[in-house]
């Protein structure tokens, strides 16, 4: 399936080295302010050739808009988004025609399909995500209106890793550095291990971290959908991504019952609150209205610059290079991909649970 989400949906279409890419947006309600050069500003945070640690393919990822908004609104019906390629150089995979690139998804696609476009991972690159964001962004849009705000960032690349305590952190320095770390030291010695890497011809792993704030109780299914589970599963759908373990994740396993729980408590305004949030804001997969945080790993780039062991789609032994340009570290460019991820999975399940009209949204 090429199509995420049930009532807020996408459906993304094109490949890294065809003529476009782009998505479908079903389901968004009628009447959300539809801010086109927010949706750019997003778009040019994933980008490639943003800066000396990120592939150097130049594409502007310009965005237009085909369909699905009026008079600066949404209405209610399919918001087209395209976005041209402008800068392939498929001779770059020539010789990956027939031979498949160890741990990229040349082999498993061959093996499913039988066929590949080869050029630039095809379908299976990450330029996909393009759409995703653009995607993501729209989704951004209709729940910043309802006062839900999505904050990623890089926590971790190689051994570098900023504080675990998410309130400590100034997101407001996100931006301000290439990598996209909130702690300004720690992101020097980001950019300065990950651009030695990639002089080595090599390529690092890291982790990016995100918190959601503002979502309100009782978003998810007690069963199957559960919240965390669609999360989980929107990260994991993003190309090099790992694992997902939200709240006190695999840490919370070393703790008792006792230090676990998260203490319930009736706030001033007598909304029920809890004292802690080990439990990432979900409790029994729905929203208990506290900020859901989790953290997603990414796996050292597949495409590195040396020989490395292969075979070919006929079983002969190959090597295999890589060529061209490929990012050293994902984390820099992921931080957009894994906001829009959240963005289209809490709308989705804010339209599940609460219908796609707005005022009946706004009002409830
Ligand atoms: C933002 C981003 C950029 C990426 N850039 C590259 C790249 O330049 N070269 C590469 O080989 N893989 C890159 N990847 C990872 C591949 O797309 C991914 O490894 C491939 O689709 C195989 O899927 P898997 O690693 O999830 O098994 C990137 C992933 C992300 C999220
Ligand atoms: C083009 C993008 O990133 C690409 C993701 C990618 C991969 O294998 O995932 C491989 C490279 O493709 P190419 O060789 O065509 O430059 C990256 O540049 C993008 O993110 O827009």
């Amino acid at each position: 399936m090429n199509t995420f989400g049930k009532a807020f949906r996408i459906t993304t279409f094109g490949e890294s080295h065809g003529k476009a890419i782009g998505v479908t947006i079903d389901g968004c309600p009628a009447g959300v302010q539809f801010d086109l050069e927010e949706i750019q500003n997003e778009l040019d945070r994933r980008k490639p050739g943003q800066s000396k640690i990120t592939t150097q393919r130049k594409e502007a990822d310009s965005v237009d808009v085909l369909s699905g908004v009026f008079e600066g609104v949404t209405t209610g019906t399919p918001i087209g988004l395209l976005i041209w390629n402008q800068d392939q150089r498929s001779k770059d995979y020539s010789h990956i025609k027939d031979v498949f690139r160890p741990s990229h998804a040349d082999y498993t696609y061959h093996a499913k399909y039988g066929n590949r476009d080869y050029r630039g991972g095809g379908r299976s690159s990450a330029r996909e995500t393009a759409a995703r964001v653009a995607g993501g962004a729209v989704a951004k849009q209709f729940l910043n209106s309802l006062g839900i705000k999505f904050n990623a960032y890089v926590s971790e690349v190689g051994d570098i890793k900023v504080s675990d305590d998410y309130t400590t952190l100034d997101f407001a320095e996100v931006e301000k550095n290439i990598v996209r770390c909130p702690d300004a030291e720690k992101a020097e010695a980001m950019i300065e291990l990950i651009d030695q890497v990639r002089k080595d011809r090599d390529t690092i792993g890291g982790i990016v971290s995100c918190v959601i704030s503002g979502v309100p109780a009782g978003l998810g299914e007690p069963v199957f959908d559960r919240l965390n589970a669609e999360l989980g599963k929107a990260m994991l759908s993003i190309n090099a991504c790992k694992g997902f373990e939200y709240g006190s994740g695999f840490a919370g396993t070393k703790l008792r019952g006792s230090t676990h729980n998260d203490a319930f408590y009736a706030d001033d305004a007598g909304k029920i609150r809890t004292k802690t949030n080990l439990s990432g804001g979900i409790q029994g997969g729905i929203s208990n209205g506290e900020d859901i945080y989790f953290r997603t790993a990414f796996k050292p780039v597949a495409t590195i610059m040396v020989d490395q062991d292969s075979i070919d789609k006929d079983g002969n032994e190959a090597t295999v290079s890589g060529k061209g340009r490929h990012d050293p570290c994902v984390v820099p460019r992921a931080v957009p991909i894994v906001e829009a991820m959240s963005a289209l999975t809490i709308a989705d399940m804010v339209i599940r649970a609460k219908g796609n009209r707005l005022d009946q949204i706004l009002d409830k």
